[in-house]
């Protein structure tokens, strides 16, 4: 074995100890308190937010559309989150938009009686609440959206920019706004065709606004698991979610930044994007910790938090 690879070994099990003691137990616990969602870490690294207005139906007010972008930012810069796990507290995962703190929070605007200003006024809440949805999608870390029975409106624009979906069989989902008499604009109408690759059958859910149940959702590529319920959902994502936290944060990280990028961008502008981050990331520990690993049949590797 050459001195370089022996010097490699000695350095990637070094920092594979440095990586375990930096796992500190005392950082697992709930960190900043929000009122409408609930903030538990199950395992190392996975964090769990959940939509947490059970006696509301978890509906959005306007608190939960501001923590839901706060939390995520958050979550975003914290080196103990590697992925998230997104859920519903109570019997179902959302009602979507809260149509009486809706109502309320309208006079805002109503008795502003020039339109020009009006609209100023809506303009800055709708953008809100966008960047609210974009939150998971720019949070560099894995999303996992896990669902029970209903997810409406609002609820499915949310979990359309997650990483990735899985529901239980009772779950259904629906694109509701049409009904309320709006063209949806917090992100489903633009991330739906690309998530389920059908453009025909994601107008067809948008224009008519029926439910599409959890079978249709797993064959239509929107979940990529039906669980029997709640309880064995939440075991199934939380294995997953271990899964993607053991890996290397830099890797997950980067593979994330390039798979939003790429669906935005031209084949040859996501080459470009991917060669610019690795010209730096593969100069990381964790590339030649990685490597090594593979080189000498390690496999308890673990990697420093990022
Ligand atoms: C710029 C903003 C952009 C965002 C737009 C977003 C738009 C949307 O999200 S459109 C979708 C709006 N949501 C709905 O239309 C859902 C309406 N609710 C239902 O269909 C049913 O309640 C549901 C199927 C969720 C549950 O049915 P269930 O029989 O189990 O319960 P209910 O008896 O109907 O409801 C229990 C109480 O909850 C209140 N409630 C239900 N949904 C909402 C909601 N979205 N907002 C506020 N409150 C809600 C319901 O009125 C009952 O209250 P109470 O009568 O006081 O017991």
């Amino acid at each position: 074995m050459s001195s370089l690879v022996i010097r490699q070994i000695s350095s990637s099990l070094f920092n594979s100890i440095r990586s375990r003691s930096n796992i500190s137990l005392a950082n697992m616990s709930t960190k900043t308190k929000f009122e409408t969602l609930s903030i538990t870490v199950p395992k190392p690294f996975v964090y769990n937010v959940e939509l947490n207005r059970p006696d509301k139906l978890n509906a959005f007010n306007g608190t939960m559309w501001h923590e839901i972008g706060q939390c995520f930012k958050e979550l975003h810069t914290d080196p103990d989150c590697r992925v998230v796990i997104l859920s519903g507290s109570g019997k179902l995962f959302t009602a979507g938009l809260d149509f009486k703190a809706a109502i309320e929070n309208s006079q805002e605007w109503g008795d502003v009686e020039d339109v020009g200003r009006k609209a100023k006024i809506l303009y800055k809440h709708i953008t809100a609440y966008q960047n609210s949805m974009s939150s998971l999608e720019l949070c560099h870390k894995p999303v996992l959206a896990a669902v029970h029975s209903a997810c409406i409106g609002a609820g499915t624009s949310l979990i359309t920019a997650a990483d990735m979906r899985y529901c239980t069989k009772d779950a259904w989902f629906q694109v509701k706004e049409i009904i309320l008499g709006m063209a949806a604009d917090v992100g489903v109408l633009q991330r739906l065709p690309k998530i389920i690759g059908s453009d025909s059958l994601a107008r067809e859910l948008c224009y008519t606004a029926r439910k599409m149940d959890a079978a249709e959702a797993l064959s239509s590529g929107l979940v990529s698991k039906v669980y029997e319920d709640k309880e064995s959902m939440m075991k199934g994502v939380l294995e997953i979610a271990e899964d993607i936290a053991a890996k290397s944060p830099i890797a997950i990280q980067g593979t994330k930044r390039a798979m939003v990028y790429s669906r935005d961008h031209s084949v040859q502008e996501g080459l470009e994007q991917i060669a610019l981050y690795n010209q730096l990331m593969l100069q990381s520990e964790d590339f030649t910790n990685g490597v090594v690993a593979l080189a000498t049949k390690q496999s308890d590797i673990t990697f420093a938090k990022l």
